[in-house]
Order: structure tokens, then C-alpha cells, then sequence
């Protein structure tokens, strides 16, 4: 019987030590917990808690029944059963025992840390039991007398990272290189940053770690350097707290746990032999705070020597036992003997060079704010876009200094993901209240396009009130941008006078109820915007200075990116436009961004930037490295965040594309207006042609190009019908095609017209239709609508020809307006009255491919409108309403018009 028992006595050992020995080695997975002979390099840091760190193992159990404690202070301790067996563990054992070691372990207060019991032989009576305190007891006796003796060992762990401080006495400190090295090497490469304070030069133990020194993540202070590694760990943790923890998380520990998401390195202060007592009362002070509020924030104490004046509270590693535990009887331990040295060199080299080597570059998701929209932006616009060596977090700020910025970088250097990641962090940490992104895409590709509500993604960011892609060609399109934005400017500053601010944010506080975001306007390809001499270079560079310059105090912020900002002369030429600038952003390979002298931009590794916030002088370089923001991984989430959360009545931004041709649609204009094709500008409104009773109300539309002459009468003709039809009249439509390749967009249109209840007449030549226009004319509104005007003007005998010339002239103030396509500029002016003739009975125009000094004759500027001819786009001039010629979309109709076989059906 007595055999039976001990069998399963003996197989209950058995299996409560592997229980203990998988908690163990879930705790202080591979680096943490692989003793030296094995060791090696590896990270087995996952979602869960930081691991616990082998020290050593627990001493044997020979120790005699009521053998003294091997610890003489203080009570919290390893605990024993009185016969000298270790028989519990600290909560991380426990749990583990219980099947239930993992998450909950790092929620718990941070010097409450885990313990493993240590190696055990003899006997247990019993399995583990789960105690109320949470640590297991075995609750029976032990017989080391019997033969079926089962000889267990088991690791003793101790808690740093995300859990406790820890004090090392000088007979332990053999155990220092070991614990660093495993805090080191067993999470991603660079998350364990050392501080090594060594008044008396006794780092020798550490020489070994020395390549992590120059990657930046160790670092020697002595004497002198105290104050400031105090005072900046101590500003670390305030930041922590603000920044990152934001009041939703209590720890960084908890942090991770939530979001499986690691912000921020551990930092390790190693306090060798310091002689605190002798240390003035601010280091004092310090010191004290980060023991209290260093943990939750990552900051961790490693205090080593036998200084009693020091942080006596602090968990305690001695050559024999450690006193972290919530214990009740101290439980010995055997020290591990240090890692070979070139086991520490080597692997401070892989880490170092892992580190160096862009590390895990941060994920887009670890930069942004836990909390949404919780920053103001009434000082300025805050936004981290990525790491810095050392691996603080980077930061992006625009306000009044820096207030605008140029980003450089060759294709595919990266600059489209930078302004993803920058606009990543300001969409997160600003609502759409605080701040407005006006984004624009000079280059071909889509990149913004995904800002903007699509088909395959409904989403758009909220605070995106404009975005134009593909803007190749449509330079006015920036033109029309930076005009939009000095009307703002204007408004802002009517606004701050009446208010009596000098600035944004006095505007805000004197006008509380007042909507005044913060704008950032981003260009990327700016330099297409400059690259011509020409009126719109011209235009813009003057926008721009205007901007530049009071955009500052009225928080109208400008980010310009480019491919070579070197080429751009309109900006070099201008050094006080570039003197705004402030903030610099080189990406590999960028010319010129920085100043002269600064070569930093030829060495930045891949994915990372130069941020240079002194325009570009090279003693304010910070290399940063990127997230990818641009993978849809990391974007689609995000943005879908940020529109779930969008305030009510949030409008989808405006999107240009100029691969698109807009389609005519079936929204009637205001009375008596005819609408042309879609305004290159920021409303992205209807060219609008207004056809009231007065002399010139004709148009004229110019050049070869059929397909688009003839969508623009049928715009034309079909809004101004739909404006009478909702308004409750109808009006006369006299058509007459004298270009067959347009014959059968006319009958559509005759259809379409008449469908909206129009009166169309068709007349097969000009004579016909200028015959007796003055007998058609009731004082309703009628159109004659002509397709090339030219092919039967020339024709005309010369009654006709005055006829049609009386009729251009004064059919407007009988309310029959001409709009006529001609195929050339001589052409109408020849059916005008020759070379002498004026214009006058032609107010409107609208030009395809017509080159600009060829519209000198019609055109306000002296040798015609600065005007490129180019696919679907017009020059439309209405000398009663406008300074200055604008390009204008012509629409397509095909969508209003019935199909060609519908209309040429015989039946
Ligand atoms: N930090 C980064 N991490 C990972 N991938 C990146 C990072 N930055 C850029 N990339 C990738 O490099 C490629 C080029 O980047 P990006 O399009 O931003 O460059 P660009 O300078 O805007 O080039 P282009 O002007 O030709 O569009 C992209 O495939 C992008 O996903």
C-alpha cells in the first residue's frame, strides 16, 4: 500500500513540475528562459506580457527540515514549506498551474511580479493547490526517506520589463550581464534601451554590450551626465503618460495587451554603486518618481550595490533568493554564472546591427493616438510619422513655426508614403472641427484618390474637403486650389480684424462659436504647378508667396512635395516664397530640399527621411524612419475608423479627377442658363452661360473637334430646356447640322429636346434658318442651334449673309440666342463682317483646339490667353462676366441622349 502511495505521490510530482516547467517556459519564453549553454538570440515576444527572466534555478532540496531561510530580509519571499522544500511560485506560477498564466499576469501591479520555485528533489505528498493569495501551496507532507525519490529542478524568474524595479546586492552581481542580456535579447531588437550610470568606471562586466552603444541603445553616464538622464527618463514617462497612454491605458503593459501594439521601448536605468545617499535632493527627488510612476511607463530601476540608503523597498536579487514575491517563506536560489562573454558580444552585435538596419520599422498603427481627436489645434497641428534611431517617436509640427513645408525625394523614394503616414497621424489626433486637408496629385496615379469616397470604398476621411488626382495637365486646377485658399485667407483675416487677433489661435478664443480648423493644403508634383513660363506660373508663385507668407497666423498651412525641387526656378528665383518653408523633409536622394551644405539626404537609409525643421541647416537633421502607410493593410482600417467616427453631416470631400470626363446630369441650372461643361475650380461648378434678353447673349464655340463642339450645344440646349420645363415654360429650338460627322448627335438631341418639352424645328441650311428668325421670335426664349456655321456661311448669297449677320446681332434682345460652332476663328469673324469687324455680337466663347494667339482678336489679354490646346478641355470666355478666360470640362451627354439606333430607326 505504502508503494502505491508513493507511486502516485511520486507520478502527482511529476505532474505538477511539467505543469510548472511549460508555466516557466511560457513565461520566459526562449532568450528569457534558455540557460546559457543554449542560448542564443530570440525574440518570444508576441501579443501577450513581457517575459519574466531566468536567473538562476532553485537550490536543491537537501536543505535540512527547519534549516534557516537563506534570505534574511524581508518576509515577502520565495516561500517554502518548513522542511526546506520550495513548493510555490509567485502569481505568474500560479497561474500557470492553474492553466491560466498569460495575459492577466501584466495587468497587475508592476512590482507584484512572478516567480518561478526553484529546483526541487524529494517528494511531494500532493499535487498544487491554488491558494487565496493566488500562490500555490502544497498542502501535505514530504518523505525523502523513501526510495521513489522524484528529483525536479525548476527556473527561478524574476520580473523586469513592464513589471518591477529591482535591486541587485553586490554578491548577486555577477547575475547583471545574464539579466541584461536577456531583457535584451529576448524582445524585438532595439525595444530594451540601458542607461548605464557608473560613477567609478565598474562597467568592465558590461564591456561586452558595447556594440549596442553605437546603435544607440546603450549608454554610459557618468557624474555629470546624471541630471540630465534623470530629468529626461523622467520627461519620458510624462510623455508616456500624456501622449500615449492618454488616460486609457493605465501601463504600457496594458497597452500591449489591448492592442497587441508596443509604442515604446523599455528603458533601463543601471545604477552601479551609486552612492544615492551622497546625490542632491533633485537626482534624489527624481529618482523617487521614477520609482513610482516608472514602471507603467516603461522605465525600469536596476539598482546595483549594497548602498542601504538606496530604494530599500525595491524588489531585491541576493546570491541566494529574491524578495519580489508575495511569498510566504523564502524559497533559496542558485544564481546562474554569467554568459560566456562572446556569447554577449555576439549577440549585442545582432541586435545592434538588426537595430541599425531600420529595425522592425514602426507599423503605422503603433504611431497613431490611442484616443481619436483629442488634441486641439489652436497652437498648432502635431503629428508622429515615424522613429528616430534612438526610437523615440518623430514628430511633425506646423503652426507658427514651422509653418509650411517642403518635402523632396526621387520617384519612389517614398514621398507618397510619408504624406500618408503624416496625414495618417494628423487625421487621427485632430477631428475634422480642428482641422481641413485640401490634397492634391499632380502626378499621374490615384494616390489621394482614396481619400475620396469610391466605388470599391465607399469611406472618405473626414477632414478631406477636396482632392484632385490626375491632375496632370489641368495646372489651373492648382491655380483654382490656391485661389480658394486665399479667399480663406481673406475671410480669416476679416474675421481676426473684426476680432481684434493677430492670430489663429486669439481668433479661436475671441470668437468661440466661430468653425476655423487648421488647413493643410498638400501639392504633391508641385513643380508641375511652376514649370511653364507662363501666366499660370505666374499667378501661383504670387498665390503662393501670399500664402506663404500670412497663411502662418491665419493657420493656412502649405506642404509642397516634389520629385526634384532643384529644377523648379520659379521657386529658387524667390527666396523669400522659399524662406517660408521652414520644415524640410528629404527622402533618399533628395537635391536641394536641405540647405546647400547639407549632404544628409545622400546616406538616408531607404524608407526613412531627413526631418529638418530649420530650413534644411544640417545641426537640425533628424533621420526618421517611415511606417508603410500606404499599404491598404495599414490605411483601409484607419480610415474607415475615422469616417465611422465622422461627425453628423460630414460631406464627402470634392473629387477632381482629370482622367474623367464629367457626364451631363440631369440637375437643371437657374433660369435662363445654359450650362457648358464642368469648371476647373475647387466647387468643380457648371461653366454657366447666361442667355437673357441683351445684345451679345451668343456663343460661339471654336475649333475642330466634333464630338466635343457637339456635346457642348447639346449641354447647352438640353439645360437651358430643362430649366424652362422645371420653371413651366418651354422654348424654341431651331437646329440646323451642317457637318455630317455631327448629324446624328444633332437628331439625338432634336429628341432629347423634345422630350423635355422643347419646340425643335430642323432646318437643312442656314438660309432657311436666318431667313425669317424676326417671325420666330414670340418673347420666349429661343436657341438656334448650328453645327459648323462656317460650312454654310460660306455659302450664303449676300442677303443671306446679312441676314445671318442681323440675326447674330440683334437676335439677343429679342431673346434668340445663337450658339454656333465654328470651325475657326477667321471663320466667325468673316460671318461677323470681315477683318474689321468687332465681336460684339458675340460675347461668349469657348475654344477647343484653338491656339491662344489666334483668340487675340476675342480676348481681354493682349496676344490672345496663355491656352495649350488638349483633349476635352475649352478656354470659355464670357466678356460680360469674366476678367479673365477659364478652362472649362466640356461634359459628355451621351447619357441624356437616346442611342443613335433609336433615332435612326426608319419607323
Ligand atoms: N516606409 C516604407 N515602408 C515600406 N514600404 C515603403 C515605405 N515607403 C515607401 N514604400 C514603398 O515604396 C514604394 C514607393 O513609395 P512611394 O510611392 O511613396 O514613393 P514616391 O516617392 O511617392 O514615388 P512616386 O513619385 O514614383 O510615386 C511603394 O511601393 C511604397 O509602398
Amino acid at each position: 500500500m505504502t508503494a502505491t502511495l508513493e507511486t502516485r505521490q511520486a507520478a502527482a510530482v511529476r505532474g505538477g513540475h511539467a505543469a510548472a516547467l511549460a508555466a516557466a517556459a511560457a513565461a520566459a519564453p526562449a532568450a528569457a528562459g534558455e540557460p546559457w549553454p543554449a542560448w542564443r538570440l530570440d525574440s518570444g515576444l508576441g501579443r501577450g506580457p513581457a517575459p519574466l527572466l531566468r536567473v538562476g534555478r532553485i537550490q536543491s532540496s537537501e536543505l535540512p527540515p527547519g534549516a534557516p531561510s537563506p534570505l534574511p530580509t524581508p518576509p515577502t519571499q520565495l516561500h517554502a514549506r518548513s522542511n526546506g522544500l520550495p513548493s510555490a511560485v509567485g502569481d505568474a506560477g500560479a497561474e500557470a498551474v492553474d492553466g491560466s498564466y498569460g495575459a492577466g499576469a501584466s495587468g497587475r501591479g508592476a512590482a507584484d511580479g512572478a516567480g518561478f520555485a526553484n529546483g526541487v528533489s524529494g517528494r511531494f505528498a500532493s499535487s498544487p493547490s491554488l491558494a487565496p493569495s493566488g500562490d500555490v501551496i502544497v498542502t501535505e507532507g514530504y518523505d525523502n526517506s523513501g526510495a521513489a525519490v522524484t528529483t525536479v529542478s525548476l527556473p527561478a524568474l524574476v520580473p523586469l520589463l513592464d513589471r518591477a524595479h529591482l535591486r541587485i546586492d553586490s554578491d548577486a552581481v555577477h547575475a547583471l550581464p545574464g539579466l541584461l542580456l536577456r531583457a535584451v535579447g529576448s524582445v524585438p531588437a532595439g525595444l530594451v534601451r540601458l542607461h548605464v550610470y557608473d560613477p567609478e568606471h565598474l562597467g568592465g562586466s558590461l564591456s561586452a554590450f558595447a556594440a549596442l552603444g553605437k546603435a544607440g541603445l546603450l549608454s554610459f553616464v557618468g557624474p555629470s551626465g546624471l541630471r540630465e538622464a534623470l530629468d529626461s527618463l523622467v520627461e519620458t514617462v510624462r510623455r508616456v503618460n500624456a501622449d500615449v497612454l492618454a488616460g486609457e491605458h493605465a501601463s504600457l503593459a496594458d497597452l500591449a495587451e489591448a492592442t497587441g501594439r508596443r509604442p515604446e521601448p523599455w528603458r533601463v536605468l543601471v545604477l552601479l554603486n551609486a552612492d544615492l545617499a551622497a546625490w542632491p535632493a533633485h537626482d534624489q527627488a527624481q529618482l523617487a518618481r521614477l520609482r513610482r510612476t516608472g514602471v507603467a511607463a516603461g522605465v525600469h530601476l536596476l539598482v546595483v550595490g549594497d548602498d542601504t540608503a538606496g530604494p530599500a523597498d525595491l524588489p531585491r536579487l541576493c546570491a541566494t533568493g529574491y524578495t519580489g514575491l508575495h511569498a510566504k517563506e523564502p524559497a533559496a536560489l542558485v544564481l546562474d554564472g554569467p554568459p560566456p562573454q562572446r556569447t554577449v558580444t555576439a549577440a549585442a552585435k545582432a541586435v545592434a546591427e538588426k537595430h541599425r538596419a531600420g529595425r522592425e520599422p514602426a507599423r503605422l498603427v503603433d504611431l497613431l493616438p490611442q484616443r481619436l481627436w483629442s488634441a486641439s489645434s489652436a497652437t498648432g497641428l502635431t503629428a508622429a510619422i515615424g522613429e528616430t534611431p534612438a526610437g523615440d517617436v518623430a514628430r511633425l509640427a506646423l503652426g507658427d513655426n514651422p509653418p509650411h513645408a517642403l518635402v523632396g525625394g526621387p520617384s519612389g523614394s517614398g514621398k507618397t508614403n510619408l504624406l500618408y503616414a503624416w496625414i495618417a497621424g494628423l487625421a487621427s489626433h485632430y477631428s475634422p472641427d480642428e482641422l481641413a486637408l485640401y490634397l492634391l496629385d499632380f502626378k499621374e496615379g490615384v494616390s489621394f484618390a482614396r481619400f475620396a469616397s469610391g466605388r470599391r470604398d465607399p469611406t472618405w476621411l473626414p477632414h478631406v474637403r477636396l482632392v484632385g488626382v490626375n491632375i496632370n495637365d489641368d495646372r489651373e486646377f492648382g491655380l483654382a486650389l490656391l485661389r480658394h485658399l486665399k479667399d480663406e485667407l481673406r475671410r480669416r483675416a476679416e474675421a481676426a480684424k473684426a476680432h481684434e487677433a493677430t492670430k489663429l489661435e486669439e481668433l479661436r478664443a475671441a470668437d468661440p462659436e466661430g468653425h476655423w480648423p487648421r488647413i493643410v493644403a498638400v501639392v504633391d508634383e508641385f513643380q508641375v504647378l511652376l514649370e511653364a513660363r507662363d501666366a499660370v506660373t505666374d499667378e501661383a508663385v504670387q498665390l503662393l508667396e501670399d500664402l506663404a507668407r500670412r497663411g502662418r497666423s491665419q493657420g493656412i498651412h502649405l506642404v509642397l512635395a516634389s520629385q526634384d525641387i532643384a529644377g523648379i526656378e520659379a521657386l529658387w528665383g524667390r527666396p523669400s516664397l522659399v524662406a517660408q518653408f521652414t520644415l524640410r523633409i528629404a527622402l533618399p536622394k533628395a537635391r536641394r530640399v536641405l540647405a546647400e551644405n547639407n549632404h544628409a539626404a545622400d546616406t538616408v537609409a531607404r524608407f526613412h527621411a531627413v526631418v529638418n525643421d530649420e530650413s534644411g541647416h544640417t545641426a537640425a537633421n533628424t533621420p526618421v524612419a517611415l511606417p508603410n502607410a500606404g499599404h491598404a493593410d495599414a490605411w483601409e482600417p484607419l480610415q474607415r475608423r475615422l469616417w465611422e467616427a465622422r461627425p453628423a453631416g460630414n460631406l464627402p470631400p470634392a473629387l477632381f479627377d482629370g482622367d474623367l470626363v464629367p457626364d451631363l446630369t440631369a440637375a437643371a441650372p437657374p433660369p435662363e442658363t445654359a450650362l457648358l461643361g464642368q469648371t476647373i475650380d475647387v466647387a468643380a461648378g457648371g461653366a454657366a452661360l447666361a442667355l437673357h434678353r441683351a445684345p451679345g447673349r451668343n456663343l460661339a464655340v471654336l475649333g475642330t473637334r466634333a464630338v466635343e463642339a457637339a456635346d457642348i450645344l447639346a449641354s447647352a440646349a438640353l439645360t437651358a430646356a430643362m430649366a424652362a420645363r422645371r420653371d413651366g415654360h418651354r422654348i424654341g429650338v431651331d437646329l440646323c447640322c451642317l457637318e455630317p460627322d455631327t448629324a446624328t448627335a444633332a437628331l439625338a438631341l432634336a429628341a432629347a429636346l423634345e422630350a423635355e418639352d422643347a419646340e425643335v424645328d430642323w432646318h437643312d441650311d442656314l438660309a432657311s434658318l436666318a431667313g425669317d428668325w424676326e417671325a420666330r421670335c414670340d418673347g420666349a426664349m429661343r436657341l438656334n442651334l448650328i453645327y459648323a456655321v462656317d460650312a454654310g456661311s460660306a455659302r450664303l448669297d449676300a442677303p443671306g449673309t446679312a441676314r445671318l449677320r442681323a440675326m447674330l446681332i440683334d437676335g439677343p434682345e429679342r431673346h434668340l440666342h445663337t450658339l454656333g460652332w465654328w470651325r475657326s476663328v477667321p471663320r466667325l469673324r468673316e460671318d461677323l463682317g470681315g477683318f474689321s469687324a468687332r465681336f460684339d455680337a458675340v460675347d461668349a466663347w469657348l475654344a477647343l483646339d484653338v491656339q491662344g494667339p489666334e483668340l487675340a482678336p476675342l480676348s481681354p489679354a493682349s496676344g490672345g490667353p496663355a491656352w495649350y490646346p488638349r483633349e476635352r478641355r475649352g478656354l470659355y470666355f464670357d466678356r460680360a462676366r469674366h476678367r479673365a478666360p477659364q478652362v472649362v470640362i466640356p461634359y459628355r451627354t451621351a447619357a441624356l441622349l437616346p442611342q443613335p439606333a433609336a433615332v435612326l430607326d426608319p419607323s
